[in-house]
């Protein structure tokens, strides 16, 4: 019994070591999937510094966590990606390091693709794409010269197969995976890791903040995702992904099966999402 006790005890320590002491970058930490992570962190013995545009929700979500004093705040907006490098200098300034940097923030859409002006295309790939890929960029300096960091990226199943009323959406989130692949290979030399999460449904406000066709915001959360995995829960799932140094990880309930069905039953996948009434 003791023997047995010992040993999950170990499991256990072994799951969350390779959070102890480490510094995690959160972006889109103001809500959301950003911010159940920020509060699933702060429960380790790791230093925090969360981002997203808006510092008082920072700073809100900052005095829900755990551990305080082992949280920064680092405001940004993810469209400014020219500004990206001294936001990496500051963001290495708070802890002398960074070792875990967590894309989390992104917007998303709900509108077809013959009702949605190209300016809401460009925006989706500026922040949902160039913004990340702007981030990444500044901080491989800093990773590589540390001969270790682990880039993770949240993507969506929406990266790794279409579905209707997100044209923009899938089309930046499948680019970032073509982006981190290469990053994973160029880098595996410096001990950098990458990780794609991909969510299916979870219950948060994304789609309230989607665009639509003509670039306002839906303000409504649809069925869908008020169904969705509850987001504690989804956050636990991800910390094990992390830990595990996972490729990619899908995350979510029977939509997941989209990934299998993509890969060896594409026609199949096709008429399932075309016809479905989830939206
Ligand atoms: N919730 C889901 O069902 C779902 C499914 C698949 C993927 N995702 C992805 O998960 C991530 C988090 O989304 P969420 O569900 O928590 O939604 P959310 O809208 O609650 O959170 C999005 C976060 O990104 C930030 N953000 C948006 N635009 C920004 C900008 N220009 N600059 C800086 N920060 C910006 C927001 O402030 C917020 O903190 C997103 O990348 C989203 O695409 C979510």
């Amino acid at each position: 019994m003791a023997i047995s006790l010992d040993f999950l005890l170990l499991k256990h320590k072994l799951r969350f070591m390779d959070f102890n002491d480490k510094v995690i970058w959160i972006t889109g930490a103001s809500s959301g999937i950003g911010k159940a992570l920020a509060l699933e962190f702060s429960k380790q013995n790791c230093k925090l510094i969360l981002s997203a545009r808006r510092e008082t929700e920072l700073n809100k979500v900052k005095s829900e966590c755990n551990n305080t004093e082992a949280i920064s705040i680092l405001p940004f907006d993810l469209a400014d990606y020219s500004l990206m490098k001294p936001i990496a200098e500051k963001a290495v300034s708070f802890f002398g390091k960074v070792d875990i940097l967590v894309n989390n923030g992104g917007i998303s859409q709900r509108s077809l693709i013959v009702d949605t002006d190209i300016s809401v295309d460009k925006k989706l790939m500026e922040v949902d794409y160039l913004g990340t890929v702007a981030l990444s960029k500044a901080l491989l300096p800093h990773f590589i010269s540390n001969k270790s960091g682990h880039y993770v990226t949240v993507t969506s199943l929406m990266g790794k197969f279409g579905s209707p009323f997100r044209s923009g959406y899938c089309g930046a989130k499948h680019a970032l995976h073509g982006f981190f692949d290469v990053l994973r290979m160029e880098h595996e030399k410096d001990n950098i890791k990458v990780t794609l999460i991909c969510p299916g449904f979870v219950n948060t406000d994304v789609s309230h903040n989607a665009l639509t066709g003509d670039g306002s915001q839906l303000n409504q959360l649809d069925e869908a995702t008020e169904n969705g995995l509850p987001v504690d829960e989804f956050a636990k799932r991800m910390l094990k992904a992390i830990s595990k140094e996972k490729f990619e990880a899908y995350i979510g309930r029977k939509e997941t099966t989209g990934v299998f069905l993509k890969r060896f039953f594409p026609k199949l996948l096709h008429k399932v999402v075309t016809k479905s009434k989830v939206r």
